[in-house]
């Protein structure tokens, strides 16, 4: 409702996801993109991907076939297919790079690790680094929570970020990360594009990526205009052929991360326990999820679900790491 009010007052930029903006121009009166002149597709790879297939063509078949267009992406498709979709004329190719390529502030490494010692690793590694601010890529939602409330569980101030998420809630844990109150951000793929937040010092893919160009994504949010920035990717016994192709796309052949495995192993104990408190906390959240809505409505967030982790042995494992232009109406929509 609070969108319609804005865009009746006919802003000159709407910048919206598009299933957001079908939405409107469905449902919202007096809204039109007729008159539009210039339409830019950020990240356009995935806005041309098939996920988006039925949006792009209903906005496509509504917009002026006399405008400009622009399409954006670290990793543009190659695919004339996909891009005849963006109905370009006369088009003009602009690339910093021939190959898909990251920068070189950017230092790489990979660790191979039995799977079933990720969490060992992953705690190892965030000890190791403490003090800086990471973006740990996971999966799925459920793994990137998981790990949250495991990393919780030892006393790092982590946070998730994944779609099944309120968008409150989003941009709760967003700004906290932002604003340094958390120094680790569990995210899905939601986050691994187009966030620029300048602090983040070490991207780790937790679970390595299935689409090689996401990797590429992912460790573009740290080492961001000209800073320097680590990234480190879990390969599992899983991951080899996936790890494989991220490296031929990358054109790069990546250092092994150094790591102690006496020592990560000494933390066998306390991480199970960690796993076992999270375990039982996603289970508390899932069954607080099927009862009626109540409370102060946090169920989305893994900061309320404490309950158990009050049980942890011996309190915290580690110490807590602190770690318009006037005249341009803009409008957000997603
Ligand atoms: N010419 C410039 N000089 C200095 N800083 C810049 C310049 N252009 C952009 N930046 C800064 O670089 C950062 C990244 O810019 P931006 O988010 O536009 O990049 P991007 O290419 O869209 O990244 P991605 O698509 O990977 O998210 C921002 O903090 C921005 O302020």
């Amino acid at each position: 409702m609070s969108q319609s009010l804005v865009l009746a007052k006919k802003p000159h930029i709407v910048i919206a996801t598009p299933g957001r903006l079908i939405d409107h121009m469905e449902n919202t009166k007096g809204f039109s993109l007729r008159a539009l002149k210039f339409l830019v597709m950020d990240e356009a790879d995935r806005i041309l991907n098939m996920d988006f297939e039925t949006e792009v063509d209903k906005i496509l078949k509504v917009i002026p076939r006399d405008r400009r267009t622009f399409l954006f992406s670290a990793t543009m498709t190659k695919k004339v297919q996909k891009l005849q979709r963006a109905a370009l004329k006369d088009p003009v190719k602009c690339a910093v790079s021939t190959k898909y390529s990251t920068v070189d502030k950017l230092q790489q490494y990979y660790v191979f690790i039995p799977a079933k010692y990720k969490d060992c690793y992953l705690v190892s590694i965030i000890n190791e680094l403490a003090g800086n601010s990471f973006i740990i890529f996971c999966s799925t939602c459920n793994s990137a929570q998981r790990v949250a409330l495991l990393l919780r569980n030892l006393g790092i101030t982590a946070i998730p970020l994944h779609g099944q998420m309120s968008q409150n809630k989003r941009l709760g844990a967003l700004n906290k990360f932002k604003s340094k109150s958390r120094s680790v951000l569990l995210a899905t793929d939601v986050a691994s594009r187009g966030l620029d937040i300048p602090h983040v010092d070490c991207v780790i893919n937790y679970d390595i990526p299935t689409h090689s160009k996401d990797y590429i994504h992912r460790v573009g949010r740290t080492a961001r205009a000209g800073r320097s920035g680590k990234s480190i990717t879990f390969v599992t016994q899983y991951d080899v052929e996936l790890f494989q192709r991220i490296e031929t796309l990358i054109g790069k052949k990546l250092p092994a991360f150094p790591t102690q495995e006496e020592e990560v192993m000494m933390l066998v104990e306390r991480v199970n326990e960690a796993q076992r408190f999270a375990r039982l906390e996603m289970k508390e959240k899932g069954e607080k999820r099927k009862r009626p809505r109540g409370g102060d409505g946090d169920e989305d967030d893994t900061e309320q679900s404490s309950g158990v982790r009050k049980k942890v042995r011996g309190g915290f494992f580690f110490q807590k790491t602190s770690i318009k232009e006037k005249s341009i109406q803009m409008q957000l929509l997603w």
